[in-house]
């Protein structure tokens, strides 16, 4: 059925009228004028809390989006994914990555296909095949242990296994280095392959469809290596001992080179930007060992579950959605800044990115209309505190208003306490900075007291002076763990998700990055081929002809 534009519904209209009333809204005094706001604002589900009482709202604000939420029938949207529904509605396909992490048991057929038995079945598979790698049992072609992955894959390959391996490395097996190679880029390559010994390193090529022109491309230049480091007449069988893939397309594998009895399937039910908990996590297991990435994926299924389950008032992503949604709509948030307190999490916010701009980066709904409000705002962050000495500045008091998503574990792995209460402090300081700010009257009064002369504090005052009034949210954990990082992206999933489906998006497909992809094949042959006439408008061939000059 076709959804009624945005602005068109009731719930969207009763929102903007009350923006109108919120206008004028301060933080400090919401906080002043509610003792309980921290409690009323908050709520906790699978290991993880979150604290949205920094935000411009008040329960009526809640209410209302909840309200817009039903209207949009986010919870009938939320148990259709969940059914297996075709919801990507562009390429009628499933979606169900929830289905990766749902413990063996579970009944869901799709299309004839029992989905918990296959996805058990390739579990099943990562199991013996990791334990056997970080056991010492799955041995090189010189009959040497592995002690080096590289990974070779690109996008949601590379960001969701990456990510995870970095963020886990306190759980991760002392001999086996993980390497991953995304970018076409032969530098990426380059610097791996100068690390790694033929004899002890294993080759996995993650790509869903196999056909990725990057992976593709680096993994023939692995392939080659490899091959130029083996003796000819044993080429098939160290091979067999050192590439392994991960995809949907076992034809293309097969012509790639790669034993099938090598390659560990997934399935089209599962977009790439939410496949981290399929075979393309893979090196997550090689790393960290099945049992901590079953735990993972435990993780994630609570989060599911409560998801599912939990109104949506009480509800976590729906709470996180609901927010972000109020901030870019009717405060004009343009983008969002994730800050991961923790430096474990720093390919965090690179892995948000394609999560959140590829699901939702869009202008058209899933009705083919144009939207009629923006949509997904763009996603940045750094781990803090090095952000606060980059662009917190802008944050602070630039014209624009960041909304920034703080995510912090009240206990390191480390046994640096000093370090992880500075941490700390500065993680609950910049969101009580971004709420509060600082009056010119309250800078005044600091500068006085500092004994400059009044044309001294006149001079100053401006631009010591912060506005606040900025939202924030926090995410705490206990711990950085297996299971809390699960809940973790699994909560962004969510978000992204209720988001998606109160705009009206599709937030399955990536067509966008498409035209790019058909263009850079153009152009690569024009690069290797004769001169050719100017094909091009001026800037594109100038480019060509420069670069094709210096070859
Ligand atoms: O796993 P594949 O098929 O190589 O795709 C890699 C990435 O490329 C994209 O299709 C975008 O080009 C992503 O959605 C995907 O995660």
């Amino acid at each position: 059925m076709r959804q009624p534009s945005l602005t068109s519904t009731a719930s969207f209209q009763a929102l903007e009228n009350h923006a109108l009333e919120a206008e004028d809204w301060e933080m400090r005094k919401l906080f002043a004028a509610d003792p309980q706001r921290f409690e009323r604002f908050s709520c906790e589900a699978a290991g993880l809390f979150l604290d949205y009482s920094k935000n411009r709202l008040d329960g009526r604000t809640l209410e209302l989006l909840a309200a817009l939420a039903r209207e949009r029938g986010v919870e009938r949207q939320r148990d259709a994914m969940f059914a297996g529904e075709r919801i990507n509605n562009t390429e009628n396909r499933a979606v169900l990555h929830t289905a990766l992490r749902a413990p063996r048991g579970s009944t869901l057929v799709l299309d004839g296909q029992d989905v918990d038995a296959e996805v058990h079945a390739v579990l099943d598979r990562i199991r013996s095949f990791t334990d056997a790698v970080r056991g010492g049992e799955w041995l090189g072609h010189t009959g040497k242990p592995i002690t080096d992955v590289v990974n070779i894959g690109i996008g949601g390959s590379d960001l969701g296994p990456k990510m995870v391996v970095l963020a886990l490395r306190h759980y991760a097996h002392p001999r086996l280095a993980l390497h991953f190679v995304s970018n076409v880029d032969g530098h990426d390559m380059d610097a791996t392959l100068s690390q790694v010994d033929p004899e002890t390193t294993l080759f996995i090529v993650a790509s869903k469809t196999f056909t990725t022109a990057e992976t593709m491309m680096n993994a023939q230049t692995a392939r080659r290596w490899f091959l130029e480091r083996v003796p000819a007449e044993s080429a098939d069988a160290a091979l067999a001992k050192h590439f392994v893939a991960v995809s949907t397309n076992v034809e293309a594998i097969k012509s790639f080179g790669i034993d099938p009895a090598n390659m560990f399937p997934f399935w089209d039910w599962v977009g790439g930007r939410y496949s981290v908990w399929s075979a393309i996590g893979l090196p997550v297991a090689l790393a960290v060992g099945f049992g901590y990435f079953s735990d993972f994926l435990a993780g994630a299924h609570e989060m599911d579950q409560h998801f599912r389950n939990a109104p949506i008032e009480e509800n976590m992503p729906m709470i996180l959605a609901l927010v972000g949604f109020w901030n870019r709509e009717f405060l004009d948030a343009h983008s969002v800044t994730i800050a991961p307190y923790h430096q474990d999490l720093n390919r965090f916010p690179a892995y948000l990115q394609q999560l959140d701009m590829e699901s939702n980066g869009k202008s058209v709904t899933r009705d083919g209309d144009p939207v009629d409000t923006p949509t997904c705002p763009a996603i940045w962050g750094e781990p803090g505190t090095n952000g606060q000495h980059a662009y917190f500045q802008l944050l602070h008091q630039g014209t624009d208003l960041t909304p920034i998503d703080f995510i912090a574990a009240l206990r390191p792995a480390h046994e640096m306490e000093q370090h992880h209460s500075a941490l700390l402090a500065n993680c609950f300081a910049q969101s009580e900075a971004f709420m509060k700010g600082k009056t010119i009257d309250e800078v005044r009064t600091d500068l006085q007291a500092q004994g400059l002369p009044p044309e001294e504090v006149e001079r100053l005052a401006p631009h010591k002076t912060f506005p606040g009034n900025r939202p924030s949210n926090t995410i705490l954990m206990e711990r950085l763990t297996p299971p809390t990082l699960g809940a973790l992206i699994a909560l962004y999933e969510h978000k992204t998700f209720v988001q998606g489906v109160l705009w009206n998006l599709n937030s399955f497909d990536q067509w966008g990055v498409e035209l790019g992809k058909v263009l850079a094949k153009k152009i690569e042959a024009e690069l290797a081929g004769e001169p050719q006439p100017d094909l091009h408008d001026s800037s594109t061939n100038g480019l060509i002809a420069r670069a094709r000059a210096a070859f």
